[in-house]
């Protein structure tokens, strides 16, 4: 069992933030440029139910791209494997998570579930029969693994992506010559948006991390929230794909499994010992936490945390 030093981590966090002037808040999405690059705060979950934290742990953060690997659990849960990844590989790529040039490729299927073309594609396999109802499915699916049924979405920062998300759109568009979606297109950006915008503190993400850690198992009951081979495909993604086109530098340096957004937000799963919420919005040029990667170097280094 990990004990971590809450006055250690308060000491780390506050080293980490000394990196925010380098970074810079994402303002692609309107809602999101509100944020304050020296907020940073982190929330580490262990199997026996403490929480250790420091920095403001009451801050909402949106998922944004941490939403794409708990979309991809629930597609894995409904569909299977064969179904999702005859729609999206399992590649890692060194192009933004936004790109669209690969699709310009033979075959135009998205190398994985984790870019946005990937994304999309998964957000367009969860069942239901309209927007709303596929929503509340992954909102009832996000509570559980929280353990939090309050957890809602920031109808803000979805209705501020939902106005500007021509890339993404285009995305679609692409995707739908190709056939590999067939819903329609503003359907599913709402859904995609709102899916993006749930909102959660960092303690939310660091329980959610826990169990991706604890292989799928409610920390607290041992129930199974999500077979063994979902959260070990889940896991497989966030090392080799979660930190977009630097997630193996974040391999070499931090070893974690870990899925960031570009509200600043990561999840990471440290495999049966803990799960880790980190939320700074100071980004780097690739879209990840610039501070929160920093936190989680300091973190690893210090508890040995590598998996490799
Ligand atoms: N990297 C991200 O967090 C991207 C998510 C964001 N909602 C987008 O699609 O652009």
């Amino acid at each position: 069992m990990l004990v971590y030093n809450q006055e250690e981590l308060v000491r780390f966090v506050e080293e980490a933030k000394q990196y925010a002037r380098y970074g810079k808040v994402a303002d692609y999405i309107p809602a999101l440029g509100k944020a304050d690059p020296n907020e940073l705060s982190i929330a580490i979950y262990t199997p026996d139910g403490r929480v250790v934290d420091a920095g403001d742990v009451t801050v909402k953060v949106t998922l944004q791209s941490i939403s794409k690997i708990i979309a991809l659990a629930l597609v894995l849960i409904d569909r299977g494997e064969d179904e999702v990844f005859h729609k999206v590989g399992m590649e890692p790529t060194d192009y933004p998570f936004h790109s669209i040039a690969k699709l310009e490729e033979k075959p135009a299927k998205p190398l994985n579930p984790m870019i946005n073309a990937g994304a999309l594609v998964v957000t367009s396999m969860i069942q239901g029969g309209s927007v709303s109802e596929r929503l509340e499915r992954l909102l009832a699916f996000v509570r559980r693994l929280a353990g939090n049924e309050r957890i809602s979405y920031s109808d803000e920062v979805a209705r501020s992506e939902f106005e500007t998300a021509f890339l993404n759109r285009s995305l679609c568009y692409f995707l739908k010559q190709h056939r590999i979606i067939d819903e329609d297109v503003e359907e599913l950006m709402e859904l995609y948006t709102k899916q993006c915008a749930i909102e959660m503190t960092c303690i939310d993400l660091a329980r959610i991390g826990l169990v991706l850690a604890l292989d799928g198992r409610d920390p607290h009951s041992s129930e199974p929230l999500m077979p063994l081979d979902v959260a070990r495909i889940c896991k497989t993604f966030m090392v080799t794909c979660g930190m977009y086109n630097s997630s193996g530098e974040f391999a070499i340096k931090v070893g974690i499994p870990a899925k960031s957004g570009v509200s600043g937000g990561i999840l990471a799963a440290v495999p049966g010992r803990c799960g880790i919420g980190v939320f700074g919005p100071a980004l780097d040029d690739k879209g990840n936490s610039l501070t929160g990667v920093k936190l989680l170097e300091r973190l690893s280094k210090t508890y040995s945390l590598s998996i490799f």
